[in-house]
């Protein structure tokens, strides 16, 4: 197991204790246009509790507009989302903290300005009372959460292997490293569903085999919906698959149903971009799992 994929060390009250999810994402009937051009149409999704769900698809598909409803980032101009049981009317991603949900973003998106270890605290300040700027600024009531937020950060960089990088700067590590700390930013909050965009673009083999394993392993705590392209990651790591092409969804189910659907190798095959590769790993990634 690689440093990616370490448990977390557990200790009473620690916040990555594992808890079983129960938490649920439902997204029903989601349309979305970009001046008058469909990028979705009518597609559903739910997200079942301690389960990764992959949201795959060709180029232009509208994989990343479908995460973006799921962050607030996008409006949709039909279709419900409900997560707990509550419909999100007007979701803002200002609220997703406080709602429980993480994300990471395609490419990094760390503070240039900031330590490895202050970046990760930013994640953090969900369960911070006095929060993180409060603390930033050295306040006296914040010394406590100061504390706390620090201990959940270290804790978040040893789960990713990243803790000798804490007092460093975003912009001298490498690609890889900064992804880690990215990821090490969405898990401190001990969100309750991880929304990751591209979390193995840049990556190594290697460093993408560490990532799936993280990503089983958080499964214990939380709700993952996973966009990605490699598809031997995505074959290997998700319990569900939904599979998007030109705004539509065309096909949904476990990997092995997915690759076994014609209409999904013949969507991969129309992609011009990347067509073979694409198309070898669909065909060869359920013999990874
Ligand atoms: N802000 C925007 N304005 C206009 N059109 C957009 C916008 N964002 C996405 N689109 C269009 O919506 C469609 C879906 O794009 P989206 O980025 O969601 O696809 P994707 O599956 O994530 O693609 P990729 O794999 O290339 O990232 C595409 O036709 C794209 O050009």
């Amino acid at each position: 197991m690689g440093p990616l994929a370490q448990p977390p060390p557990h200790s009473g009250s620690q916040p990555s204790q594992e808890r079983t999810p129960t938490a649920r994402l439902e997204m029903t009937g989601i349309s979305v246009s970009f001046g008058g051009v469909a990028a979705l149409s009518d597609v559903s999704l739910t997200v079942e509790p301690g389960q990764v769900h992959g949201l795959i698809g060709p180029n232009g598909a509208g994989k990343t507009t479908l995460f973006n409803v799921a962050c607030g980032l996008v409006r949709p101009s039909a279709g419900r989302i409900v997560w707990r049981d509550q419909e999100l009317r007007r979701l803002k991603p200002s609220q997703l903290s406080g709602l429980g949900i993480s994300r990471t973003l395609q490419g990094v998106g760390l503070f240039a300005g900031l330590t490895v270890l202050e970046n990760v605290m930013i994640g953090a300040h969900r369960h911070a009372k006095a929060g993180f700027f409060s603390a930033l600024l050295a306040l006296p009531t914040a010394d406590k959460d100061d504390r706390l937020l620090r201990e959940r950060a270290q804790q978040a960089l040893v789960e990713l292997g990243a803790e000798s990088y804490a007092d460093r700067y975003p912009g001298s590590l490498p690609y890889p490293v900064q992804k880690r700390v990215a990821l090490a930013r969405a898990l401190v909050a001990e969100p309750d569903l991880l929304l990751l965009d591209e979390p193995a673009s840049g990556l190594s083999e290697d460093e993408m085999h560490e990532l799936g394993e993280l990503i089983r392993a958080v499964t214990t705590r939380m709700s993952v919906l996973l966009v990605e392209h490699h598809m031997d990651l995505v074959m290997r790591v998700c319990d569900r698959i939904t599979v998007l092409d030109s705004g539509q969804q065309i096909a949904a189910g476990t990997p092995a149903e997915v690759q076994a659907n014609p209409a999904v190798t013949e969507a991969y095959l129309g992609d011009d971009v990347d067509v073979e590769a694409d198309a070898a790993e669909l065909a060869s990634g359920g013999s990874n799992a």
